[in-house]
């Protein structure tokens, strides 16, 4: 059923290893790999814990980690050990049964490295093979450590430092190779995927996902391709002095029925095609799926999903292996539900798509004509020639990262879904900022900051659990959320899939009827999928916490200052007894804004600078969601000096916020804190007694 039992032509170094994980399930204790087996399921064959007991599921463990930025990783569990990443891309060995601390490894990235990284200085996991951990940096490297240990055996540096490359992703090892990408494609940069030799760290092979400079080779697995099919898809030069984008931050996926690796392809840079590409072409090979040669880097197919891309719809959203009988014949296919709202079925041999529906309602689209593959576009999506264009789901996903789960027993697939809105209209004075975001489109808008008008405005932002059907290509369930940016999902033969929220539950729902069957008040929202493993004939459920991830710092309005938990891993077994710490009162300092007098101008010049340099990870309009200060309450904000201090001279650096002194003159820096009174101002008058 997991239609990944063929072991293939294996390479000589970790023919053990690739063994261990293509037979995954013969091992149900463990969790060896990213989504468990090469096939990506997120399915546990573990059933000790069932639909008939999980009412009895409780706290078994809980360890507190050293950070309090967003957690997004899924541990391996190897053995009795679990393994996780956290955010800064540190590692940390756990007695699995106990939660007790082995060891843990830091990088030590430095705080000014927050800077490259788009969407919160978090990690999705490691890879593990023969001993060795393997997992990337915010700063761009890839690390092996001993599994015993925790002590360093290789580092390389996977990108240019210079740059804002920043690795979120988990690798991926088959055949001795370790695969990873990065991220940057909203910064201006060029995607591609390597592979490392796992006892080495040396490169073995590289594919560019886009052209580079024209004339230019770069001794790359890309060469040949990106000349004979994806170049005549681009125009102009802006692209390649750019970037054009294509960034593989996420899903990277072994297929050992095929001996094949499947790529997960990112948006185009800068999103707006009129300034990227003419307004031309498909761009190859951005929104696309690629399948390669994992001893080569050679191409073999590619599948766009959303060709030429202009909404931040990536397809590097995870992909799922699996055999499923289609009309009468046994298929094998990917499934993937990538950020443009299309739940794609996609056979693995030819790269074509099999079948491919909504599974939110979209209105960039009407459908993929299955004869050429092609979305049917609706000209109102194309803001570069038709003006603004609000769309729904926008580029934060109709699914984004959080992993969905597949299970076998049901034949159903469990996508955390969204429904969250985005305007996009052409930045006519966009200038190219290297390091900086380069979209090239102004997402925003103003919004209200009265408590109601927020709440409202909330109503437009949905997130629901989905299970779906690939087969018929139609919802069977769903769970309606309060928000959207909900976890991922883990199902499991107890006849369960569990998912955590960003409510800061987390919850156990009937895998067939969807009916909600237990839940955990964890204390703050969950985003990464959970998994499930046995010790000592013991099984566990565990997940990581922790509040944080692009929507999470970006997206106004919620201004919910929660007290500071560190993140945190969680574990919880039936008959757990364990209790969280008493959650603490929220310390919320008061909006301070001074007396000073700022004129309009300098608040309007603060407010476009702030929005295009500092709302990424402050939040826009400079609410903030709490992950990151809230500028509005800060402390310097009524002292000009300090705040240059911090804005110019990089005085708080360590804790992840950069000189900006290459970007903004110290006048800037003070028209930014101008503008940022103006809304504590704003935000204190609105503020009830
Ligand atoms: O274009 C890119 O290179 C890139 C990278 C990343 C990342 O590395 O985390 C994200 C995205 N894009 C992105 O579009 C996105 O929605 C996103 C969400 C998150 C997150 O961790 O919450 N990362 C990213």
């Amino acid at each position: 059923a997991t239609g990944c039992s063929q072991p293939g032509d294996v390479g000589t170094k970790s023919v053990a290893f690739d063994a261990r994980i293509v037979a995954a399930d013969s091992e149900p204790q463990n969790w060896l790999s990213h989504g468990r087996t090469y096939s990506e399921q997120r399915f546990s064959p573990l059933d000790d814990i069932a639909a008939g007991n999980v009412g009895g599921l409780g706290l078994a463990w809980y360890h507190d980690l050293d950070t309090f930025r967003g957690q997004e990783g899924t541990p391996l569990v190897v053995d009795g050990v679990m393994y996780a990443t956290t955010a800064w891309s540190k590692i940390v060995a756990l007695n699995a049964a106990t939660g007790e601390r082995i060891w843990q490894f830091d990088p030590e990235v430095p705080g000014s490295a927050g800077l490259h990284a788009c969407c919160d200085v978090v990690n999705r996991g490691a890879a593990y093979a023969d001993g060795r951990l393997f997992f990337g940096t915010i700063d761009g490297r890839l690390i092996a450590v001993d599994a015993k240990t925790g002590t360093k055996v290789w580092s390389v540096q996977t990108t240019d430092p210079e740059t804002s490359q920043a690795i979120s992703g988990a690798p991926r090892v088959a055949k001795g190779k370790v695969f990873i990408g990065n991220g940057g494609a909203d910064q201006g940069v060029r995607g591609y995927i390597s592979a490392y030799d796992q006892s080495t760290g040396k490169l073995a092979w590289r594919f560019y996902t886009v052209p580079g400079e024209p004339g230019k080779k770069d001794g790359a697995a890309s060469d040949e391709v990106l000349e004979r099919l994806a170049r005549k898809t681009w125009s102009g030069d802006r692209y390649w002095q750019i970037g054009g984008g294509g960034t593989v931050w996420d899903s990277i996926v072994y297929d050992p029925d095929f001996d094949r690796l499947y790529v997960g392809v990112g948006n185009g840079g800068p999103w707006d095609r009129g300034i990227r590409s003419n307004g031309e072409g498909d761009n190859l090979f951005i929104g696309s799926i690629l399948a390669l040669d994992p001893d080569t880097g050679e191409y073999i197919w590619h599948y766009q999903e959303t060709p030429g891309d202009q909404w931040d719809f990536t397809s590097t959203q995870q992909m799922i292996l699996a055999d499923l009988t289609i009309d009468g014949t046994a298929r094998q296919v990917i499934m993937h539900a990538p950020k443009n709202g299309f739940f794609y079925v996609i056979d693995r041999k030819t790269g074509k798509p099999v079948s491919a529906e909504t599974f939110v309602p979209v209105n960039w689209a009407e459908k993929v004509d299955l004869a050429t593959g092609r979305p049917v576009v609706y000209p109102a999506a194309r803001y570069d020639k038709a003006g603004p264009f609000l769309a729904s789901s926008g580029g934060w996903g109709a699914h984004n990262w959080h992993p969905m789960a597949f299970s076998p027993q049901t034949g159903l697939v469990y996508i955390p879904a969204m429904q969250v809105p985005m305007r996009y209209a052409t930045d006519g004075s966009f200038e190219y900022r290297p390091g900086l975001l380069n979209l090239g489109v102004g997402t925003g808008g103003k919004l209200p900051e009265e408590a109601a008008a927020i709440k409202a405005m909330l109503g437009a932002f949905q997130g629901r659990l989905i299970a779906w059907d690939p087969v018929a290509q139609k919802e069977v369930w769903r769970a309606e959320r309060d928000s959207p940016w909900n976890g991922g999902v883990l199902a499991t033969a107890g006849g369960l899939v569990f998912e955590g929220l960003a409510d800061g539950t987390f919850r156990a729902h009937d895998a067939k009827t969807g009916k909600e069957l237990w839940r955990f008040e964890a204390q703050q929202a969950i985003m990464p999928g959970p998994v499930s493993y046995a010790v000592n004939g013991v099984q566990y459920v565990a997940v990581m916490v922790g509040k944080g991830g692009a929507y999470n710092l970006a997206m106004p309005g919620f201004s919910r200052p929660d007290p500071r938990i560190p993140g945190r891993i969680m574990a919880f077994k039936l008959g757990g007894t364990a209790k969280l710490p008493v959650k603490a009162k929220a310390d919320v300092p008061p909006f301070q804004p001074s007396d000073e007098k700022f004129t309009a101008a300098q608040i309007a010049h603060g407010d476009a600078l702030f929005n295009s340099t500092c709302g990424a990870c402050h939040g826009a309009g400079a609410q903030s969601i709490g992950v990151l200060p809230d500028l509005r309450r800060s402390g310097a904000l009524a002292n000009g000096d300090v705040w240059r201090q911090i804005v110019i001279d990089g005085m708080l650096s360590d804790n992840g916020m950069a000189s900006f002194a290459k970007y903004l003159s110290p006048a800037d820096a003070e028209d930014i804190r101008a503008y940022v009174n103006d809304r504590a101002r704003v935000a204190k008058g609105a503020e009830k007694p």
